[in-house]
This record gives structure tokens, sequence and C-alpha cells, in this order.
């Protein structure tokens, strides 16, 4: 239930696209200040859950509160103005590729405050010394960058304009260990630094059980029965390693469990 705190509220949301339903009856409450990892496997609707939260995917029923306010009754303007309390982290970075390190980091705020260039610059060194990269990549285009530094510079371009709320769409997908590990230590010092609320969609269990204070999992609904709730699991990280459901326990163990078994009937039809 929604307190005084909450900062995001999502009630009763559902989300369809033409036959398919994606989201069920996702109710879920977000104190400011938590950082809430989203986790699930592939499919099972947590992107489509980030984009419903900025309202770039409209819901079929229920509604996303920010602030009080409902996402899908804002004018374009407001939704537009709203927006600018985010930060997005997306997968891949998603940086323009035509631009420098520095032209990327300060985009936001050329679109949003042309009026106060002169303190673009300093805005984006500092945003670059947070996420710990040199000055040096200023000049450098994305192509030039590793798939760390990318993210670390989709970052400090999520930073730039002060966001109250942080998304983070797989933060350290296609990361090796040792750099995601990096990321992971870099959001957690994001939090410290600037009191937001973060929430995380991720794959990566050492993420969640990191960095997150909450672990939210999802589950495909082409899996679940009608009456079943979709949200599987909502809890600590300490508390979903005690989870007694096998579905959870297969996901956070990395398990193929009854997968194996489909995969073979599969195969045997096939043959
Ligand atoms: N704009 C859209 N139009 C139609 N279907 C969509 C749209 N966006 C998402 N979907 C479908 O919604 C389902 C959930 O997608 P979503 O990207 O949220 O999954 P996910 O849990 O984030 O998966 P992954 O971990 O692989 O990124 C998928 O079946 C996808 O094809």
């Amino acid at each position: 239930m929604a307190d005084s705190n909450t900062i995001i509220e999502i009630d009763k949301l559902n989300v369809r696209f033409g036959r398919q339903v994606v989201l069920r009856d996702i109710s879920l409450s977000v104190p400011a200040g938590q950082t809430l990892a989203i986790i699930g496997e592939s499919g099972c609707g947590k992107t489509v859950l980030l984009k419903t939260i900025i309202g770039l995917v409209r819901p079929t029923s229920g509604f996303v509160k920010f602030d009080g306010q409902r996402i899908d009754q804002l004018t374009d303007q407001e939704l537009t103005r709203q927006r600018t309390r985010f930060g997005f982290v997306f997968q891949n970075a998603a940086l323009f590729d035509s631009m420098t390190v520095a032209e990327n980091i300060s985009f936001p705020l050329r679109q949003h405050h042309p009026e106060q260039r002169a303190s673009h610059d300093e805005a984006m060194l500092a945003r670059l010394a947070e996420v710990g990269l040199p000055t040096a990549v200023l000049r450098k285009h994305p192509a030039e960058l590793s798939g760390g530094m990318r993210k670390r510079v989709g970052l400090a371009r999520a930073l730039v304009m002060n966001p109250e709320v942080l998304l983070y769409d797989e933060p350290t997908t296609g990361l090796d260990p040792i750099v995601s590990d990096v990321i992971n230590e870099l959001m957690m010092r994001t939090r410290k630094k600037n009191a937001v609320t973060s929430i995380i969609v991720t794959h990566d269990m050492k993420t969640a059980q990191k960095v997150a204070d909450r672990i939210v999992m999802l589950y495909p609904l082409t899996r679940l029965a009608e009456n079943e709730p979709q949200i599987l699991f909502d809890g600590t990280p300490e508390e979903i390693e005690g989870a007694k459901d096998r579905r959870v326990t297969q996901f956070i163990r990395g398990e193929a469990g009854d997968r194996l078994m489909e995969m073979n009937e599969l195969a045997e039809e096939v043959v």
C-alpha cells in the first residue's frame, strides 16, 4: 500500500499488446530512496514495466503514479517535464554514435536547459569524475570505448540532470564479471551520493543481491494459471535466499529445471 514516502505507485496494472497480455494485475509501491531490482526470465515483462513507469507504454488498465500523479493522465508537456526527474541507463548504453562523450553526457542539459550553457561543462565534468572516467575520453566517440566504459558514460548522462529516480535496464548485460562488478559498485556509490530511488531490471543475480535492498521477481504469464499472481517473490536479498518456490530457487541458482524436460519433449516431437 502507498504511504507518504511512496514515490512510485503501481496499482492493478495490466498491459496487453494485441492479444498478448504481458503484465497482469501488478501492484507495487516503491518508497523514495529504495533500490529495487526487478528480476525474471527473458520475456516476462520487465522492460515493459520500466517503460510503463515512464509513460512510454500505456497501461491497458490500472495505473502508475509518480509523486502522486497518474502518468497516463499527464499531457505530453507534463510528461516531458516529469521525465526530466528520471535518469535512464539503457541496455547497451544507447549513446549517440555521432557525438563525442562530452556531447553525449551534456545532451540532456542542452535539451532542457539551453539557457544555462555556461554551467554545462562543470556539471558534465563532475559526472564524468563520479563514474570514474578520465577526461581523456571526452573527445572520443562511443565506438572507441569498451562496453564497460560506454555503460559508465550512459550512467554519467543519466545523472547529469540530478534525477530523483534512476531506471537501469540490464546494466551489466554483456560485461565480464569484473567490469559488471565495477558497474555494481558505481550503482551503489551513486545511490549513496545522490539519495536517488533506483529501479534495476536485471537477469544478473549478483547485481540484484549486491545492489538492491528489495527484489521483485516476475514470471511469464504464459507459464501461469489464470489465478496465479505474476509477482512470484517480493522481499529482501536475504529473504530470496530462503525462498521455497521452486521457480524462484531455479532462477536464482540458474537451473534449467523443467525447461530441460520441455526441450527434450519438443525434440522428441520433432523426431
Ligand atoms: N511494443 C511492443 N509491442 C508488442 N509486443 C511487445 C512490445 N514490447 C514488448 N512486447 C512483448 O512483451 C513481452 C515482454 O517483453 P519485455 O521486453 O518486457 O521482456 P523482458 O522481461 O524485459 O525480457 P528480456 O529480459 O529478454 O529483456 C515480450 O513477449 C515482447 O515481445
